[in-house]
């Protein structure tokens, strides 16, 4: 069997900078058209000057003969002011601003401490220019159990969001509970939507521990239980266009995971498109997967769907060991294990 999809994008992606970009690029340029590229590097990317060079270093690693897109986003401080959303939109490099609670995951130090306080005239400015604010969804308070944080967040930050700025563009990226996709829902028709990852729809969180601990199974948010994954796999195969494809590829180098503390971040963009197919076919809906890897995401957007192909053909392949750089490598998501739906080109 055989599927010709719509060239897929990724919404959702960590690409890094330096040997680690030019390690990676390359698998996401040959899946996907274009990606919206996460800007927490170290320093993080506030400006939009920022922005225009990391594009560049980008298209620099990419082989010659790819048309691959990167979008590039903002990562929204305390301090970002609303005149460097003008610029962002005025750029044509900037699609998106991106929201790290200050303290919730890999390099957000520099992040929000207190969105509606600190933050409400630059999201004024986002929701006039239609520029999408794009949310890690976690409270950061160590009180807060980390299995809830996700809740927590919606109920206490996201509602009155969207309570006070009902035009503002929201993306909850990389949801994980049965909360994230009720609260969605409860946004239907409205300027919400939400990214779902791979490893959130095939792993619930007793792969973290399975025969031991699995540091190539830890991100953030963290795996949940097995009825929110069966939540989330619901929601994606509902057909709604709330839902839209986002990797969450986030690769750390080998040596960063396997340690006495280890990062958060799963390195999947082999493995991304193949995990997607298998899930919409286990739901019986493989007639729904193109929009959601392919039209739901630019729709919301307000860009132009892909035109060109690619195929995914029902047929085993073993995913690579490791991914080789010259200062270290980098373990994929199921690094040698077998997986059908090969993606063609
Ligand atoms: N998802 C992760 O576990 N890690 C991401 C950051 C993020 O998306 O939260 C990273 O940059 O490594
Ligand atoms: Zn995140
Ligand atoms: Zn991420």
């Amino acid at each position: 069997m055989e599927l010709t999809l719509t060239r897929p994008d990724d919404w959702h992606l960590h690409l890094r900078d330096g040997d680690l970009l030019a390690a990676v690029a390359p698998h996401s340029a040959r899946h996907f058209g274009r990606a919206i590229v996460m800007p927490n590097l170290r320093p993080p990317v506030t400006t939009t000057g920022a922005a225009i060079a990391y594009r560049k270093s980008i298209m620099e690693v990419l082989p010659d003969d790819s048309d691959f897109n990167p979008l590039m986003t903002l990562y929204l401080t305390d301090t970002t002011s609303p005149n460097e959303i003008k610029l962002a939109r005025k750029s044509e490099v900037v699609y998106a601003v991106k929201l790290y609670p200050a303290g919730a995951t890999t390099n957000s130090q520099d992040g929000v401490t207190d969105l509606l306080g600190k933050c409400l005239p630059v999201l004024e400015e986002m929701a006039e220019q239609d520029m999408p604010l794009l949310v890690h969804g976690e409270v950061t308070d160590p009180d807060v159990d980390i299995f809830d944080r996700e809740k927590v967040f919606i109920e206490s930050v996201l509602r009155p969001l969207i309570q006070k700025l009902p035009q503002l563009k929201v993306v909850m990226e990389h949801i994980t509970t049965a909360d994230a996709v009720k609260f969605i829902e409860s946004c239907n028709g409205g300027n919400v939507a939400a990214t779902v990852t791979p490893q959130h729809l095939v792993l619930n969180r007793n792969s973290l521990f399975q025969g031991g601990l699995q540091p190539h199974n830890y991100c953030l948010p963290v795996l949940k239980r097995e009825i929110h994954r069966q939540a989330l796999v619901s929601a994606v195969t509902s057909g709604s266009k709330q839902y839209f494809l986002g990797t969450d590829s986030a690769p750390h180098e080998r040596r960063r995971k396997e340690c006495s503390c280890g990062c958060a971040g799963i390195y999947n963009s082999p493995v991304a498109l193949s995990l997607y197919a298998k899930v919409f076919e286990e739901a019986g809906a493989l007639d729904k997967l193109e929009a959601f890897t392919s039209f739901n995401g630019p729709d919301f957007y307000g860009l132009p769907r892909n035109t060109s192909k690619i195929k995914l053909k029902k047929e085993p392949w073993k995913v690579l060991e490791r991914i080789p750089f010259p200062s270290g490598e980098i373990i994929p998501m199921f690094a040698g294990q077998m997986l059908d739906w090969k993606p063609s080109f």
